[in-house]
């Protein structure tokens, strides 16, 4: 079984949801000439990493974006992992991703778990509390964001859920470009799945420039393709039946010790 996955690399616009928003319509249009399943944003699409004071920017219950990808979704008759938002949920926000289907509805959602302290995410955002496993056209998937990739055992726990592609929005710095690349790739290599990893194109809020280079990685570790650091949309085809062959070859599922760890 196959499944192409679209990446849009977007060049986000700090705290202009319109501009990012139409810029989101042009680019998924444009993407939609590869006929992908599956389309990735990247981490606060909308607003970018992170405005401040972050209460004047967030989207209530999410309703913006929501209201925006399902419209997507359903027109192009694509599923949609939503990158993420900073939805205000009750009293908090939460850097959350919604994850929609062809038919624009909203299937799951995933709040980011690990929020990056250097930048007092911790401060302005609520953590997540739960791990998020859907389907999207029967493949079994997963989502972490951004900083929660250098939490192995996170990932690690989705795969022990027999997911087959794990999506990772993010907003990732180019100083710190080499650990984006490796860890994906180990992501993908110890855990013998897919990843698609979306990184946002342009500047953190401080001005700190963003790495780009969101990339399609195969179970082997190959990266299928990767944007460079401007505005741009890759696509890969996942064939599915590769992760059994590896792990047909090198089943690190049968030999690990959980008695040990
Ligand atoms: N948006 C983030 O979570 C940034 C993470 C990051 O820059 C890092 O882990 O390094």
């Amino acid at each position: 079984m196959l499944m192409k996955v679209s990446v849009i690399q977007l060049p986000v616009v700090i705290g202009d949801r319109q501009k990012n928003q139409d810029t989101l319509r042009t680019m998924l249009e444009k993407a939609m000439t590869e006929k992908p399943d599956t389309v990735l944003l990247p981490e606060l699409w909308d607003i970018g990493f992170y405005p401040r004071p972050l209460e004047n920017y967030t989207d209530e219950g999410a309703h913006s974006a929501k209201e925006l990808l399902s419209e997507l979704s359903g027109k192009y008759h694509v599923n949609i992992v939503g990158g993420s938002v900073a939805a205000k949920l009750g009293d908090a926000v939460e850097n959350i991703c919604c994850v929609f289907d062809r038919e624009g509805n909203c299937i799951a959602d995933y709040s980011k778990s690990h929020l990056f302290s250097p930048a007092k995410e911790h401060k302005a955002f609520r953590a997540g509390d739960k791990v998020t496993v859907f389907t999207l056209d029967g493949v079994n998937c997963g989502v972490i964001i951004c900083y929660d990739l250098r939490f192995p055992e996170l990932t690690r726990k989705l795969a022990l859920s027999d997911i087959d592609i794990l999506f990772i929005p993010a907003a990732w710095p180019t100083v710190r470009l080499a650990h984006w690349r490796l860890l994906a790739q180990a992501r993908a290599v110890e855990n013998q799945f897919f990843v698609a990893a979306a990184n946002g194109s342009g500047a953190f809020a401080n001005g700190m420039p963003l790495a780009g280079h969101s990339a399609l990685i195969d179970p082997w570790g190959e990266i299928l393709a990767e944007a460079d650091d401007g505005s741009a949309i890759i696509t890969a085809d996942f064939d599915l039946s590769v992760k059994e062959k590896i792990r047909s070859t090198i089943n690190v599922f049968a030999d690990r010790r959980p008695d040990l760890y």
